[in-house]
């Protein structure tokens, strides 16, 4: 299967590395900073599963892109997903299945929007991973799952071939028959992760051993709850308690990729990771919810990034 990832940063370097260590037939679209730097040195990988050194990594830049490749993972941040599509359009046939791996959900409603909603598959990554100052991806936990799935749950063949493509590769790949679910389900979890370690600026250890920390952590998941409720999406009992487990793990050095990039100056999904989720909330009574005031701290940030900026 002719396989392109568009961006290989953190999450598109780790699973398009392990696929094409495994010898898939697999292209990176990259911009000229990044097909320089792996030209140089290649596509590293340093992890605990383990490290994978991989020179010369098939790239293309969007200028040189031809079509059609059967698989597009889209492996971009949500404040590069319109560049991205555009990017991508020479890639796209009348087969073509797109992938996104973004957090969120507001990615579907694009890709729809622009390429039509029977080429575009749910899917959803787990994994904590950055890349180096040199450009080699850290992957910083042993968790590397891929989730996709048709939306409507069907069987399809195209998955049976998108499995195959995706399978014995390295992580972790998970056909799902409720994809929609997963990525509500991860998208809560992640606001909560994401909005709680920023506010905070600490792990979810340093936040549990701090008076109240523990509580804000619960609030706030709690409010990400309620919005997937009201969306017909409400998380099934044990998949609250595992995120509440998460969440407030004694000692537990996790934090959200968010948060990393915060630390480092760097741009951050903030409208589409947690704005969008307030956005489909029930305005009148999250009004002055802890959710909001953690957008509001987002919006902040990226107000003070814009204005060093200029
Ligand atoms: N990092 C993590 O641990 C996790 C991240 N996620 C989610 O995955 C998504 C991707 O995150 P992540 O991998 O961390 O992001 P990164 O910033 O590490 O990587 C994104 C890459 O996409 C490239 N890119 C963007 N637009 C284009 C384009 N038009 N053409 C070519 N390359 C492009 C960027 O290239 P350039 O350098 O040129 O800008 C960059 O290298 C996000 O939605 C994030 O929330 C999900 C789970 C875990
Ligand atoms: C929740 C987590 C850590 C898992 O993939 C993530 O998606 C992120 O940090 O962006």
């Amino acid at each position: 299967m002719r396989i392109l990832i568009v961006g290989a940063g953190a999450t598109g370097g780790y699973f398009g590395g392990r696929l094409l260590q495994h010898g898939r037939d697999v292209t990176f679209l990259v911009r000229e900073k990044r097909a320089a730097q792996l030209a140089q040195h290649g596509l590293s990988i340093r992890s605990a599963t383990g490290d994978a050194d991989l020179r010369s990594p098939p790239t293309v830049l969007a200028g040189d892109l031809r079509g059609p490749y059967e698989l597009i993972v889209l492996s971009c941040k949500a404040y590069g997903l319109e560049q991205a599509m555009a990017d991508i359009a020479p890639a796209a046939g009348p087969q073509t299945v797109i992938l996104p791996l973004l957090n969120g959900m507001r990615q579907l409603d694009l890709l729809d929007a622009r390429f039509g909603a029977q080429h575009v598959l749910g899917g959803q990554c787990v994994i904590a991973a950055t890349l180096d100052a040199d450009g080699a991806v850290r992957h910083l936990n042993t968790s590397h799952s891929l989730t996709f799935g048709e939306r409507d749950g069907s069987a399809s063949a195209r998955m049976q071939r998108i499995t195959q493509a995706l399978s014995d590769a390295g992580f972790d790949a998970r056909p799902s028959s409720t994809v929609l679910q997963d990525m509500w389900d991860k998208w809560i979890f992640l606001a909560a992760l994401a909005g709680i370690t920023c506010l905070m600026r600490g792990s979810v250890g340093e936040i549990v051993a701090a008076p109240g920390g523990t509580a804000a952590a619960l609030d706030l998941l709690e409010d990400c709850r309620a919005v997937a409720e009201r969306a017909g999406h409400a998380p099934s009992e044990q998949t609250l308690q595992r995120a509440r487990g998460v969440l407030t793990e004694a000692g537990s050095t996790l934090t959200a990729s968010m948060l990393r990039d915060l630390q480092h100056g760097h741009p951050i999904e903030a409208d589409h990771i947690v704005g969008d989720l307030l956005a489909r909330a029930d305005r009148s009574r999250d009004e002055g919810s802890l959710l909001a005031t953690v957008y509001a701290h987002l919006k902040v940030y990226e107000a003070g990034r814009s204005s060093a900026a200029a």
